[in-house]
């Protein structure tokens, strides 16, 4: 079996009057992610280090954000035309591992929601998902509330 590891990182900004979409779900939260999708910050970090794992280059290569067929697209939808991708190169999702920077909301109850949902669009058991949070202690872009980054981890094999 031939396997592989990717890395994926994204930012996006909080603004008031969007819906704020994190891990394939919708949190109530004052502010929302602003982009030309969803915004879904957490899928895209995933989407990359898939595309990365596979040496695909990224999410904008292929879902590119001057497009109208990807203007607020629901981020779920890009994560499973990702999975297509790779599996045209015979690679399918092995785990992911990945983390959210935010000071605000609280994600700890959300998160198995959030592991459930991206393990579906994967096509993966949901112990291979692994979703974590952390603030960075009020300090930086994401301590001042201002946007979400997030981190992913990816491995992908093949027979
Ligand atoms: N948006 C967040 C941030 C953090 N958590 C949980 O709190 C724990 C402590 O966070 P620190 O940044 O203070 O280390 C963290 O391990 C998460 O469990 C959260 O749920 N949502
Ligand atoms: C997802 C896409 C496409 O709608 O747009 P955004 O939501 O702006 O997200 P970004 O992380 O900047 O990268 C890829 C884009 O092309």
């Amino acid at each position: 079996m031939k396997i592989r590891v990717g890395f994926g990182f994204d930012v996006h900004r909080l603004v008031p009057g969007r819906d704020l979409w994190l891990g394939g779900i919708r949190l109530e939260h004052e502010k929302g992610l602003l982009g030309h999708s969803d915004a879904d910050v957490l899928i895209h970090a995933i989407c990359d280090a898939l595309l990365g794992a596979a040496n695909m280059r990224d999410i904008g290569y292929h879902f590119p954000d001057n497009s109208s067929e990807f203007e607020n697209i629901d981020s779920k939808i890009l994560l499973k035309k990702t999975v297509a991708l790779i599996a045209g190169k015979g690679y399918r999702v092995g785990n992911v591992d990945a983390t959210v920077c935010a000071e605000r909301p609280k994600l700890k109850a959300h998160i198995p929601a959030m592991q459930n949902i991206l393990a579906e669009v994967m096509g993966v058991e949901a112990d291979d998902v692994s979703v974590k949070a952390t603030t960075t202690e009020k300090l930086g872009f994401t301590g001042r509330e201002e946007g979400i980054s997030a981190y992913a981890t990816v491995l992908i094999e093949k027979d």
